[in-house]
Order: C-alpha cells, then structure tokens, then sequence
C-alpha cells in the first residue's frame, strides 16, 4: 500500500506537541531509526496508509527501547498516529503535486462535494474559493489524508509524499524560543538527539548492572551511527538561512515566541513546515489573524516559492496577488479558472451570462414546442404532435440547459442614528503595556 508524508503546522496528535519535549526517545524503533510514523505536528511526516506489519514491528521495536529506558520514558509514544488508506487506484499520473478526480464525500448523508476534480502542479498556485461550508478545507484534509474520499480518486505524483498543511491556527509553544521552534520541524533529526542524550544519561547511572549497560551501550552506538546519518549540523545551517528569509533578526532566536505577534506566529509556523521541504503546500486561510504587513510580506515571499501550492482564503486580494489557477467549488462540483482571482471573476460572470443565454433561448423553444403541441393537438395533425412530443421528451429528458445560479446581492441598510454628544470619548491619563513594555505611555 502507498505511503504519504504530511506536514502541518497544526498539531494533531504528536510527539511535537508544543508543549510535549522533542521527539521522545520511546518513539524511535531500537534496531533500525526510520522516520516516525504518525505525523503530527502538522509540519511533521507521516506514513499515513504504513501496512500494519510496519506498525507492528515497530511498536514491538518502540517497546524495546522503552523497556530499556524504562524509568526515563515519560511521554506517550508518538507511533500510534492513525494510518489511513490512500485512494489512488486505477488513477492517472500526474509529474508533479496531485490531482483529483471526480472526489465526493458526504458527512451524516449530506453531500458536501459530489464530482471534485481539479489538479496542482510545481509553479502553480491554487485558489479554493466557494461560499462557507462549500466543502474547501475538506479537500485539503482529504489531499493530506486526513479525511477519507467516499469516491474518486487522489493521485499523487509519487509515493511518500511530503504535504505541509498550515492550517487556520498556528500552533506554535509560546515557551520556546523562536529558535527551539524552528529546532522542532526537524522531529528525526532532534528525536536523534534526544535519544542519545536519554541513553547517555541512563548509562552514567547504570554502574552497577553490567547486562543492562551492555545493552545501553549498543542502543549508544547504533544512534551514534544514526546521528551520523541525519546531519545535525545541516539543521542549524537551514535555520540560519531561513530566519532572515522570514524577516528575522539574528537576535530573536532567542526571544520567546511568546512575545511576537500573531503575523510573526505565522512566520514562524510556514518556516517550520518550508523547512522540511515539503512536495505539496497546502494554506488554509493563512491571512487570518494577521496584519496587512504581513499579509503583503506573505504574498510576495509565497510567489518566490515554486513548490505546489493550494491556497484557501477569503481575501480576494491576497488570491488576486498570489494564484496561477482558481478552483470553485459550487454545490459539490467544481470548475476551474485559469489565472488570478480578478480574471475568475470576469470569466465566472461571461460564463454565466452566457449559459443564461442559452437557457433562456432554450426555454423559449420549450415553451414554443410545448404550444405547438396543444395547438395541433388531435386530428390530421396528430402524427405531427406526437413527433414534437417525443422530442420534447427527449430533450426534457437529455439535453436541458441548467439555469446559472446567481447569488442574491446582499442588501444592507444602516439605520439613520441621530447625532451622538459633543464628546463622544474622553481618556485620561491611560497607559498600557505588556510586561515592562510601554505601548501607550500616558495620554
Ligand atoms: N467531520 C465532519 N463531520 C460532519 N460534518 C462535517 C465534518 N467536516 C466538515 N463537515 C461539514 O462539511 C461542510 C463543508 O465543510 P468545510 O469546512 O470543508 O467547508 P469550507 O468550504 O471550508 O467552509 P469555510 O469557508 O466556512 O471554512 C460543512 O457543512 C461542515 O459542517
């Protein structure tokens, strides 16, 4: 069965959870480390359709370690992570990104997309617009593998793909520092760590029990090899090159990610993911909670980005400035636009008037046949209107035109207020600051 990596920067379940330590040592299997399984900070990896015979023998591999470690294990393991079927059979190829076809899914018996098909590929960059509840972000939970499709098909370009999903919170740990975060996307590299350093721990302890030093001192070896393997040192080095790309001064690695806003928040949590180098990037109103600034830092820094991209947002702009190709989604079946959000809008209303056209001159033509019908009725001329009748029939039957759905204009109307007193606000002496940081000083 194929496997797939996903990326968040939302957490699931997760040995990087934000308040959880790095990647507990209980999670790495003791003979050979392989990337864990379950995902899940959002920005993690994970095998999400792994055979169970891979989860069995690595839950008897996890067990191992634990035993060893015993009295240091103090969190659950993160390998439990739930391990989803891929639906990809009997699909077509696609070079780069995934594509979709013909996907529906209900929830409960309501249909929430009924023939979903669009595709994203390297350079491009998806918009997913439709009205709320249209069924967007669960195209993006079923891409990521964490819904599953009723029907149709998700092709993926390879297997083991890398899907970063930034969700609509960022889940970041106020408590680390910026660097700590950005520390945490590399869950392998840092679980690595983490493990040396518990074993190394318990070996300063075990003196007195020769057989269970024996044993720590071959679990020792074998992650020493593996910290060989996974390239500590490229961490910092990716970090460093990432954190002026983001905005970041060289001194707010030491800073609290406590104390940045919520558009630094973002910042930190799309470099968690970018650090991993994920195939597919998938943005779930990304603009929410953040200021214009940033916003416009955003638009551009994504542009440079070539990786696979689907955006979901409700700000026409910040699609208008970012996407290649719109996708609509409307009543569970989608259409796409190629171009920015502008160019959807203007070829969504040619559309639209044209296909009302068409409807409106085929309902005139119904109506007329409907008349000629009655109008010859019986008599002579009855073999004349059964002929009509039948292609009526048929037409009714094959080949009617669906009227455009057109959204009502909302009408808002403010009521007349009279005019409030001369002094609508009066502030005295205010100051306002967090922690020893003055944002209003007296005024
Ligand atoms: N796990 C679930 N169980 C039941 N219903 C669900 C579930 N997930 C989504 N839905 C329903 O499916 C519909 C589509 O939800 P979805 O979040 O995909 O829409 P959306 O287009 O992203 O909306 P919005 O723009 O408001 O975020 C909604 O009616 C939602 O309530």
């Amino acid at each position: 069965m194929a496997t797939m990596d996903v990326l968040s920067a939302k957490l699931l379940r997760s040995s990087l959870h934000p308040h959880a330590p790095f990647l507990p040592c209980p999670s790495l299997p003791s003979r050979r480390y392989r990337r864990p399984s379950s995902i899940y900070c959002r920005l993690t990896t994970s095998s999400l359709s792994s055979s169970s015979a891979a989860t069995t023998s690595e839950g008897d591999a996890n067990q191992d370690l634990s035993a060893l470690l015993s009295d240091e294990s103090t969190t659950d393991a993160p390998g439990a992570g739930s391990r989803k079927k891929r639906s990809n059979s009997g699909a077509s190829s696609i070079p780069s990104g995934v594509r979709l076809e013909n996907i529906s899914k209900s929830y409960k018996g309501v249909t929430v997309l009924k023939d979903v098909s669009w595709e994203v590929q390297r350079g491009e960059k998806v918009g997913l617009v439709g009205v709320n509840g249209a069924g967007k972000t669960t195209q993006l939970r079923i891409i990521a593998g964490l819904e599953e499709p009723d029907g149709g098909n998700v092709v993926k370009a390879k297997e083991n793909m890398k899907i970063a999903f930034l969700s609509q919170e960022f889940e970041v740990c106020a408590s680390r520092t910026v660097r700590e975060e950005f520390l945490s996307a590399f869950q392998e590299e840092m679980g690595v760590k983490t493990c040396l350093d518990q074993v190394q721990a318990a070996l300063e302890r075990a003196t007195e029990d020769m057989d269970l030093m024996g044993r720590l001192l071959d679990e020792l070896d074998l992650l020493q090899r593996q910290s060989q393997d996974v390239d500590l040192g490229m961490v910092d080095v990716k970090i460093q090159k990432l954190m002026p790309e983001l905005g970041f001064v060289p001194e707010d690695a030491d800073r609290l990610v406590a104390s940045f806003s919520g558009g630094w928040k973002m910042r930190m949590s799309l470099g968690k993911i970018l650090l991993q180098d994920p195939d597919l990037l998938l943005l779930d109103e990304p603009t929410n909670h953040v200021d214009l600034d940033t916003i416009e830092w955003l638009e551009s820094y994504l542009k440079t980005q070539d990786v696979p991209m689907v955006i979901i947002s409700h700000d026409r702009a910040f699609l208008d400035q970012c996407c290649t190709k719109i996708v609509e989604t409307e009543f569970g079946v989608s259409k796409t636009y190629k171009g920015n959000y502008s160019g959807y809008v203007l070829a969504k209303a040619i559309w639209v008037e044209t296909q009302r056209a068409a409807w409106e001159k085929q309902q005139k033509e119904i109506e007329h046949t409907r008349e000629l019908i009655s109008r010859l009725g019986a008599g002579a001329s009855s073999g004349r209107a059964s002929s009509e009748q039948k292609k009526l029939e048929k037409l009714e039957k094959e080949g009617l035109i669906e009227k455009p759905f057109q959204r009502k204009q909302l009408k808002i109307r403010f009521p007349e207020r009279g005019r409030s007193g001369r002094t609508v606000l009066a502030i005295n002496n205010l100051k306002f600051g967090f922690g020893d940081k003055d944002i209003v000083q007296q005024c």
